[in-house]
């Protein structure tokens, strides 16, 4: 549970957030809205990138501004980058291991923890390629497997969907809405792409000019006209 309340976010003046007030309990989240509506400086916000000029914000009770980003990672606190943040020159096991040095891990051990999330994103088969030798699909679920490892509260993906075909779309889908049950995390996901969010998140947040334009269901949200005007273009 992710409650939001009040928040601020500056740049040299210029409310990128403003007076932001929601709460997103949906297992898997919708944050959608047009370019420049604030949706990446939440994301930073919440990882602990971009400071707050105001506000609080809570996840599942506890406070997380004020905390490093390693403290929230410690929380279970995970992101994906719009560009993923792959080693070149480590093989996809390793580049899933290393996440595991900087995150407390009880589920079983490191081998069990690896062979499950690597078979999950389905890349058991890629194990041992190098990171310069994966496709784009790949590499984002290299990025979606780092996010799982340890015990994942919250996980924040930053346009997984963007780029990838139909088909590799319809298996990044299949595995956000497994990850709730499967993982006991929940999911904030923002991306453009409409299709997807419809088929993963019960519940979405709309930003427009940092602020809260619509929450709550996800076909409602996007049935109303405050949003088709702003985001959807009808
Ligand atoms: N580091 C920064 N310095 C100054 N202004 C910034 C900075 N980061 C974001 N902004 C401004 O804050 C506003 C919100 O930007 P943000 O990137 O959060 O929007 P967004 O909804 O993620 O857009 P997009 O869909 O294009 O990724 C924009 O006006 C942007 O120019």
């Amino acid at each position: 549970m992710i409650d939001i309340q009040n928040l601020s976010v500056a740049f040299w003046g210029v409310k990128a957030i403003d007076g932001l007030t929601a709460q997103l309990s949906a297992p898997v989240c919708g944050l959608i809205g047009p370019n420049g509506a604030g949706k990446t400086t939440l994301v930073n916000l919440l990882s602990g990138l971009v400071p707050a000029a105001e506000g609080q914000v809570l996840l599942n009770g506890q406070a997380l501004l004020g905390k490093t980003p390693i403290q929230r990672v410690r929380l279970g606190l995970r992101r994906s980058f719009q560009t993923e943040q792959v080693v070149e020159d480590l093989s996809v096991w390793d580049n899933v291991r290393a996440m595991l040095d900087h995150v407390p891990h009880e589920r079983g051990s490191v081998k069990a923890q690896l062979t499950e999330v690597l078979e999950f994103t389905e890349l058991s088969a890629v194990a041992t390629r190098l990171g310069r030798q994966l496709n784009l699909f790949q590499r984002r679920m290299v990025e979606v497997a780092k996010a799982l490892v340890g015990t994942p509260r919250l996980l924040l993906f930053d346009e997984p969907g963007a780029g990838l075909t139909e088909q590799e779309s319809l298996l990044l889908r299949a595995a956000i809405l497994a990850i709730p049950q499967r993982f006991g995390a929940q999911v904030l996901l923002i991306d453009h792409d409409v299709d997807l969010i419809k088929a993963t998140c019960s519940q979405t947040l709309v930003m427009d000019f940092g602020q809260c334009l619509a929450l709550g269901p996800t076909a409602q949200v996007l049935d109303d006209p405050a949003v088709r005007r702003a985001y959807l273009g009808g």
